[in-house]
């Protein structure tokens, strides 16, 4: 069983949110070595599908691969064991899907020669209170992440992604749980579409596992400094 040791600092996985895989490689090889996982989203997995995932292997990264799967159960299950097949490291899925779709997502990753680990998406980083209420979910964002939460534990997935203000709650409730948290900017970055966010140090106080971060070292123009600077927080983060 993964038990995190809280004197451990997470993990940093760089979200590759780039349109082809020519400039995630690009990227990867810039990438201190201390950067173990690079994530595959959306837009690079439309582009380059199960290569991205291959490529990023090759050149010795784990890779997260995020789709967030959204579906019902069967389609999941099925999903889970195709995706698996590429190599990835650990994967998304909507934790709103229901319990009976995390718990076949579950039993298809434990039926994989490779088992991947199962995130359960919580409540967007995106989202606010406000955002909820216009879902029809009339909850706080701390009460619908930890429902959620606990479904999605509950039903056999590997752990959660939340933002790092949900995380010291999560943490207390699943010890054991992977914990990945984006929304993740230093103290002068531009939020973007992003609502809910929060510093490295942060993260690592409140019992994140792993941060994500995207633009603000995709997009610096020296993108293995950003990547230090936030390595470098993570290990001596500032009192
Ligand atoms: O599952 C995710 O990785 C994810 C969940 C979430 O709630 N919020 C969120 O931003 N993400 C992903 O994390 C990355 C954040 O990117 P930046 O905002 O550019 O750092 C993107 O690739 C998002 O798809």
């Amino acid at each position: 069983m993964y038990l995190m040791n809280i004197r451990s600092q997470p993990e940093l996985i760089v979200a590759l949110d780039v349109p082809e895989l020519d400039r995630a490689c690009e990227l990867a090889d810039r990438l201190p070595d201390e950067v173990t996982w690079c994530k595959v989203g959306l837009e690079l997995f439309g582009a380059d599908g199960p290569a991205a995932v291959r490529a990023l292997k090759e050149r010795g990264r784990k890779v997260f691969l995020d789709l967030k799967l959204h579906d019902i159960p069967r389609t999941v299950g099925r999903a889970v064991r195709s995706l698996a097949a590429t190599g990835a490291d650990m994967m998304t899925l909507h934790a709103g899907g229901g319990r009976a779709m995390c718990a076949q997502a579950a039993e298809a990753a434990a039926s994989c020669d490779r088992p991947p680990l199962l995130l359960g998406v919580t409540v967007l980083t995106s989202l606010n209170r406000e955002d909820l209420g216009e879902l029809g979910v009339d909850r706080t964002v701390d009460e619908q992440a930890g429902s959620l939460g606990d479904l999605a534990i509950e039903a056999g997935l590997d752990g959660l992604v939340c933002s790092v203000w949900e995380a010291a709650a999560l943490r207390a409730r699943h010890p054991a749980a992977r914990l990945v948290t984006p929304g993740i900017r230093l103290p002068d970055q531009e939020t973007g579409d992003q609502k809910r966010i929060a510093t490295p140090a942060l993260a690592a106080r409140e019992g994140a596992s792993h941060i994500v971060v995207g633009r603000p070292i995709v997009q610096a123009e020296d993108p293995a400094a950003a990547a230090q600077t936030i390595l470098n927080e993570l290990r001596n983060p500032p009192a």
